[in-house]
């Protein structure tokens, strides 16, 4: 498993090794003693799994609020997507800031999301696959989004934000200016 480190302080970017022989590849998406040699000793309690039809549906921008909050491990089963994050920890020297990694079946990439960012993704293969684990399980009550085109995050998307294919629930996120964090930075 390849670890790198990313501008965005705990956001790492994992490739698994690839076994390839005559009938196609093998590789281990998540090995606990691998990961907690690494300094990755999460306890993963749900595995979850997202189809989007659509080339361009945008999925974000989302989080889980504590005492629910959830790190995730993120990768793409089939298609591709450009998977974003964007640091909402309050007093963060990267407060806002935010990054895009392409996750696809070809690259087997996988993006680790830490507590405290938001998350969502844009689809650039149609029926592309999202699977991810995640550290708590789903409580809705703490479920919350931001908009994935508020103009103060900025995020280049790829596609216009007009176009995209957006749940209703998204196309209603509140911006960043009627929105107070839940995530503290804790250096
Ligand atoms: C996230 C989630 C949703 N649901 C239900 C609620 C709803 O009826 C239906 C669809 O939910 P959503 O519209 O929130 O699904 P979706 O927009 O795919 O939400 C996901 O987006 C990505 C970007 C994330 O980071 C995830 O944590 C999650 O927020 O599935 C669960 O039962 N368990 C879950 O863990």
């Amino acid at each position: 498993m390849d670890i790198e480190q990313t501008a965005l302080d705990g956001v790492l970017i994992l490739t698994p090794k690839r076994f390839s022989d005559a009938r196609g590849s093998f590789s281990e998406v998540w090995n606990r003693n691998t990961m907690r040699d690494a300094g990755l000793d999460h306890d993963f309690v749900q595995d979850n799994q997202s189809i989007s039809e659509a080339v361009g549906t945008v999925r974000g921008l989302h989080y889980q609020a504590p005492p629910h909050a959830q790190d995730k491990l993120v990768r793409t089963g089939r298609g591709c997507v450009l998977d974003v994050v964007v640091d909402v920890r309050r007093g963060s020297p990267t407060y806002l800031k935010w990054l895009g990694v392409e996750l696809s079946e070809d690259n087997g990439r996988q993006l680790f999301v830490p507590k405290g960012f938001l998350h969502g993704f844009v689809t650039r293969a149609p029926r592309s696959v999202l699977l991810y684990k995640t550290t708590d399980v789903y409580a809705p009550d703490c479920d919350g989004t931001v908009h994935f085109a508020d103009p103060e995050i900025g995020i280049d998307w790829g596609i216009d934000p007009a176009s995209a294919v957006l749940s209703d629930k998204d196309a209603k996120a509140p911006m960043l200016a009627d929105w107070t964090s839940p995530f503290e930075y804790e250096g």
